[in-house]
């Protein structure tokens, strides 16, 4: 069974207008309500992909309600923490030339409803996947991550880690099977400015040689580098087509990779990978199973 862990799940709120005049009302000439949060949106695009998971992590209030709701009738299964207080967040997507995002802090959690997680976590079995996606709300402590993977390493369960900074650096230890940071997060890691492929697959390796399997440094439209867990190094280009919306790109080529590598060809997980990215990028919402498959066979 897959597990996606998503701290904090928002509704993505999602506006389009030709100029964003700060100070000024602005009205939309389009919007759309998504269910989103990395964790979810990796549930979502796995599902597309005929992947059934469970997805963990809080939620909160009406809005909570909305994407436990949102989630089960898209034949997802939720298994969220439900906290007392406050409401999950919505995160406001303005899309103009170019991306705005005002992502919110999200409810408080407090440490009943943590030990809650943990206890659904220790009922996972071996052979069980967890993706663990996306940022840790401010009343979390800031290396529960590397708990989670602490209190799992003694059991054969197959982590997947998309997060930044120390909070990706904390659980190499632990042998995530793959961690997908961006080109530039990964340079923020080491403190340097990558520009050329050859140092994005130096630091990639630096990576695996604190611990991670396959490191996935995805680069938006310049495509991806993976170095996979035998060594080699795989380069992909980009899918064709007019982008639309880039918010969800890096946990569709997650969900991808994780569908595709099934079997150890993770040069087919890297295909599947970004064509799911970039059948999110050329959509409104995420990756549909149609676009993925379409995508696909032009790689
Ligand atoms: N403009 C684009 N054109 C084609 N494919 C894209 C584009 N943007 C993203 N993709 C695909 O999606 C993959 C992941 O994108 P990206 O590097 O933006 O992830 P990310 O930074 O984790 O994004 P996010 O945090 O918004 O989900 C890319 O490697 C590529 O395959
Ligand atoms: O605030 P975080 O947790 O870092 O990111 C949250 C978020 O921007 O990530 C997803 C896209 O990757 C969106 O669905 C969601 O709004």
């Amino acid at each position: 069974m897959v597990y996606t862990v998503t701290f904090n799940p928002a509704i993505d709120y999602v506006v389009r207008m030709e100029k964003l005049k700060t100070g000024e009302v602005n009205r939309a000439s389009y919007e759309e309500m998504f269910f989103g949060g990395k964790g979810i949106n990796v549930s979502i695009v796995l599902n597309e992909l005929g992947i059934k998971s469970k997805a963990l992590g809080f939620t909160a209030g009406f809005t909570g309600e909305a994407i436990e709701n949102g989630l089960m009738a898209m034949g997802i299964d939720a298994d969220f923490v439900r906290l007392e207080k406050g409401n999950s967040r919505i995160n406001v997507k303005i899309k103009t030339n170019e991306e705005t995002e005002i992502n919110g802090q999200g409810p408080h959690i407090d440490e009943n409803a943590l030990a809650a997680l943990f206890g659904k976590l220790d009922k996972l079995k071996d052979g069980d996947t967890l993706i663990l996606a996306g940022s840790i709300p401010n009343s979390l402590p800031s290396d529960i991550y590397e708990k989670i993977l602490q209190r799992l390493s003694c059991r054969n369960i197959m982590t997947v880690v998309d997060a930044t900074k120390d909070l990706l650096l904390n659980v190499l230890k632990y042998e995530p099977f793959l961690i997908k940071p961006n080109n530039h997060e990964l340079g923020e890691m080491f403190g340097v400015k990558l520009t050329t492929i050859d140092e994005i697959e130096k630091y990639a390796r630096k990576l695996q040689e604190k611990g991670a399997k396959n490191v996935l440094i995805s680069m938006a439209g310049d495509g991806a580098l993976l170095v996979d867990e035998n060594g080699e190094t795989h380069i992909s280009g980009v899918c064709k087509g007019t982008v639309k919306n880039s918010v969800g790109a890096g946990d569709s080529m997650v969900a991808g990779f994780v569908a595709g590598s099934a079997e150890g060809d993770y040069e087919y997980a890297l295909k599947l990978g970004t064509a799911a990215g970039g059948a999110t990028a050329f959509s409104d919402g995420l990756a549909t199973k149609e676009k993925i498959t379409e995508l696909l066979n032009t790689l």
